[in-house]
């Protein structure tokens, strides 16, 4: 995996739309801030998202440069009137969960309901991210990282654990994502039009899940 450092004026290649999704308390917002800004929050500090809330980062990633909008939705109900227009263009969903919550790994199967309800597409590219890893330490994980692989397997999705917190495998699912991403271009050059050699191929095709866990 390259996430060079590249000259300041190289041209984006694709503006990619992310959505982070899962239920409340599972880490997205801390995810997305520490994917953007490099910053953790003390717990005291954060607060439940309230709709939506939204952030864009420029990363390169095997020598280009995509501009990624990520979206932030609210895992509380009461805060999630605007569901389909969530979902609307996105080419990539992180569905988190929480290691130590069973509960927030058992919804996730609600989660892909509704993204099988309001996706505009079919081949979006999916990511399971099971976060707050670093809690291993202090042993109250209660999905280990086998079956989190397990059920990634089953969906056809990658798989990463993560921790906000230490900033484990992070940027590495925020990577993959995009690197998915761009190998689809049936995803996003209709939408952007063809950029002769904008996308290159790399990794196994074949694979499925990618399970990754620097944890
Ligand atoms: N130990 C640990 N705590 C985390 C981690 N990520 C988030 N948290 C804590 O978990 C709590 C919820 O984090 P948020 O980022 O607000 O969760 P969210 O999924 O955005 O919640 P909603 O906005 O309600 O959907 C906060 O107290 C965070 O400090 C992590 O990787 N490790």
């Amino acid at each position: 995996m390259s996430i060079a450092s590249s000259p300041p004026d190289r041209e984006v290649s694709a503006t990619f739309k992310l959505l982070l999704i899962g239920d409340s308390g599972t880490g997205k917002s801390s995810l997305l801030l520490r994917f953007t800004d490099d910053t953790w929050l003390q717990p005291d500090q954060t607060s439940a998202t309230i709709g939506v809330d939204f952030k864009v980062k420029i990363v390169d990633v095997d020598d280009k440069r995509f501009k990624l909008a990520i979206w932030d939705t609210a895992g509380q109900e009461r805060f999630r009137t605007l569901t389909s227009s969530y979902y609307r263009g996105a080419q990539g969903v992180i569905l988190v969960y929480d290691v130590s919550n069973r509960q927030t790994f058992e919804h996730l199967q609600l989660w892909f309901t509704e993204l099988d309800t309001y996706s505009s597409s079919r081949d979006v590219i999916k990511m399971i991210v099971g976060n707050k890893c670093d809690k291993d330490t202090s042993g109250v994980r209660e999905v280990s990282r086998k079956e989190g692989e397990a059920f990634a397997r089953k969906m056809g999705t990658l798989f990463i654990e993560t921790s906000a917190k230490t900033k484990t495998g992070v940027m590495d699912a925020f990577v993959e994502v995009v690197r998915k991403i761009s190998e689809t271009p049936s995803l996003w050059q209709k939408q952007q039009g063809p950029r002769p050699g904008a996308v290159q191929v790399h990794g196994d095709e074949n694979a499925e899940s990618s399970g990754m866990c620097a944890c």
